[in-house]
């Protein structure tokens, strides 16, 4: 069967102290026994803390936001894979829409990270999806067909069973309304006929596809019922830990 995760993607919230309270909070809440893999997506300054009281703790994993493309050197601002991992976190969520809007992160960089992030054994989710205007001209599924043509057809089949994937229309991030289940399913299915086309049936059957978008304690079971939706990925409701566990028990 394949593996199911709910991750949350705190985006830039929590300062340290809130952070930390948060994620000990989840560990707390959290039985060991969920049916999905939990992960914390967590600004940077969580990262070393986190990796020591939670990481590995009732199966729970912390992932990073973003990494550099490269992999070194004078690049001010920048935080590599490799340091990354040097704090004992194994997940870098990787491509998300709002990285993608707001710092012009293009699908060849977004290669070139997922390169880094799998050189240094870091577990990448890679975030796809489309805007409005593209859903409006019913041309989605092309459009994110490409983002993955681009960013991962490059990689080799062993490299690829590394990595999940996330499916966040970007119409439906932080807006209250999601994609139906549905349509969340559709493109799913879409996405992984795209991917078994490139690596084969078995390694695309094998690849976790995550919806983000919207996601909350009161829609997650009817979306999660897609026989292609492996999870999600959750913006606001992961800020609270009984929202973001009553998703993770949502299967
Ligand atoms: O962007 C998202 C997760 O990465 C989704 O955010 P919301 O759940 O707040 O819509």
């Amino acid at each position: 069967m394949r593996k199911k995760i709910v991750a949350g993607n705190w985006k830039m919230n929590n300062d340290l102290e809130a952070g930390k309270k948060l994620a000990q909070e989840v560990l707390d809440k959290a039985t060991g026994n969920e049916e999905a893999q939990i992960v914390l997506g967590t600004p940077f300054i969580h990262l070393t803390a986190l990796a020591e009281s939670v990481v590995g703790k009732k199966g729970i994993e912390v992932a990073a936001q973003n990494c550099s493309d490269k992999a070194a050197g004078a690049y001010t601002g920048e935080t590599s894979a490799e340091m990354i991992k040097s704090t004992g976190v194994n997940y870098v969520i990787l491509g998300h829409s709002e990285r993608r809007e707001y710092f012009n992160e293009t699908n060849e960089q977004l290669a070139a990270k997922l390169d880094l992030a799998l050189v240094n054994n870091l577990t990448p989710i890679f975030c796809c999806g489309e805007p409005l205007e593209i859903r409006e001209a019913d041309t989605q599924y092309d459009y994110v067909k490409k983002q993955l043509t681009e960013s991962l057809f490059h990689l080799s089949v062993e490299d690829f069973a590394k990595i999940s994937i996330a499916y966040e229309p970007i119409w439906a991030i932080g807006t209250g309304k999601t994609a139906t289940a549905a349509q969340a399913q559709e493109m799913h299915a879409e996405l992984r006929s795209h991917l078994a086309s490139k690596f084969g049936q078995e390694a695309a059957d094998a690849c976790p596809i995550l919806y983000g978008g919207s996601c909350k304690p009161s829609n997650a079971k009817e979306i999660f019922e897609g026989v292609d939706v492996d999870g999600g990925l959750i913006g606001g409701a992961s800020l609270d830990a009984d929202d973001f566990l009553a998703i993770v028990n949502s299967f």
